[in-house]
């Protein structure tokens, strides 16, 4: 693991990345941080919205809108992507709203797709088909190989060499593709990469990278995942999301690494958070878990608050959500003041009072986590809890004597 530490992606943060036994890669501030500064900014490899949330989630800007019961564009064919409006629909589906260039006037936008999107939805539309008949109760499970479905498809995407940069309307071969998962040439000649965020885009490998906990599992666990191998391995394998030589193992290990690494995905609607799914932001993953954390995450593009709603047709209120567009980017903000080789971290449990005693704590991330906790102050706490049993003992040793 320490020879991963990829440091110098952080550059523009006052952050670097380092490593001890115990805690695994970790943050640390590079200089003075002061309350409310911003130490990192994240867009996430991917993201995955429950199935009961999908139809008010954009597929493409990544917004969520608690009022719509659902949103108008969306994939007839997988059921499972929405499109918050029209703009964001034709990001995914170039084809028909092709425009010939010839005929393009000089005052005309131009239709801006964004290919790694569409290639996205290629790779997984079948897939999602076939997993709506995955008749298994458990939500947990069904949400994590959702994730896993966009994240595998996103090593084909890299794969393809996604950055070409190109206009659409120039000869394309998609039409006669529509089987193929394999990514020819011409395919990815075609579209224009929109990508004009400076937080940190994260690969397939760096996912790879991300610490797994699939040895620690219990065997109660392990056998539930076991049910299901050959669907799953059916699913990956024929949809060419895993290769062939690939052993459920491997996926085990991925799904842990989601486990361990993933992030809730909230929307903020009337001063109250709910969840809506989950996402993966592997740069993020470096934050290690603190019951006294000094930095927090902000998801801003899932703030109702900041978004205006508009009422359109059908008297249905939908997203007018154009300026808001950050496609997931999360933030990360110090809660306090925190000076040069100080650790950042956030918390991964909800204790916002810090009220939990220590073994409660430590108890939630052993069975939830499947680590110890080492933070500071579950160490302090571990030295007072010693220290006042040692007494205990030694002043029941007095009266027994
Ligand atoms: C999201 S990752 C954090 C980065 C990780 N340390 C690494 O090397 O990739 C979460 C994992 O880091 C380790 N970790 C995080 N916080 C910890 C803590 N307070 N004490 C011990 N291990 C911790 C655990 O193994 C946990 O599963």
């Amino acid at each position: 693991m320490e020879n991963t530490i990829p440091s110098a992606k952080f550059n523009q943060y006052p952050l670097n990345v380092t490593y001890s036994q115990t805690k695994g890669r970790y943050f640390v501030a590079k200089r003075d941080i002061t309350l409310g500064e911003v130490v990192l900014k994240c867009l996430p490899l991917s993201t995955a919205p429950f199935d009961n949330h999908r139809k008010r989630y954009c597929y493409t800007c990544k917004i969520y809108n608690p009022f719509s019961n659902s949103f108008k564009f969306y994939c007839k064919s997988c059921d499972l992507c929405y499109f918050c409006d029209r703009e964001c629909f034709n990001q995914c589906f170039p084809i028909e709203q092709k425009i010939d260039e010839k005929n393009l006037k000089d005052n005309d936008e131009k239709v801006i797709c964004n290919k790694a999107l569409f290639l996205k939805h290629e790779l997984t539309c079948n897939i999602s088909r076939k997993f709506s008949s995955w008749n298994i109760n458990d939500k947990h499970m069904k949400s994590v190989v959702r994730l896993l479905v966009q994240i595998l498809a996103e090593r084909l995407i890299e794969k393809s060499d996604s950055k070409e940069k190109i206009d659409i309307g120039k000869e394309s071969s998609i039409n006669n593709n529509e089987n193929s998962p394999e990514l020819n040439e011409q395919t990815s000649s075609v579209f224009i990469l929109k990508n004009s965020s400076i937080a940190l885009k994260n690969s397939f490998q760096d996912f790879l990278l991300l610490q797994s906990h699939y040895l620690d599992w219990p065997n109660d666990i392990k056998r539930d995942w076991l049910k299901h191998e050959k669907f799953l391995m059916n699913l990956f394998k024929s949809s060419k999301l895993l290769d062939e030589d690939a052993k459920f193992e491997d996926l085990l290990h991925m799904v842990s690494k989601i486990e361990s690494n993933g992030f809730g995905v909230y929307y903020k609607c009337k001063g109250k958070n709910g969840l809506f799914g989950r996402a993966i932001y592997p740069y993020a993953s470096f934050f290690n878990h603190s019951c006294d954390a000094n930095c927090d995450a902000i998801q801003d593009n899932y703030d109702k608050d900041e978004i205006q709603l508009s009422t359109l047709v059908d008297d249905e209120s939908e997203l007018s959500c154009n300026s808001n567009k950050l496609c997931g980017e999360m933030k990360f903000v110090a809660l306090r003041n925190i000076i040069k080789g100080e650790e950042l971290t956030i918390s991964y449990i909800q204790d916002e009072n810090g009220l939990l005693p220590l073994q409660s704590r430590r108890q939630k991330l052993l069975s939830e986590y499947y680590f110890l906790c080492q933070c500071s102050k579950c160490i302090t706490d571990e030295k007072q809890y010693r220290k006042k049993s040692k007494n205990t003992k030694n002043r029941n040793v007095k009266l027994n004597t």
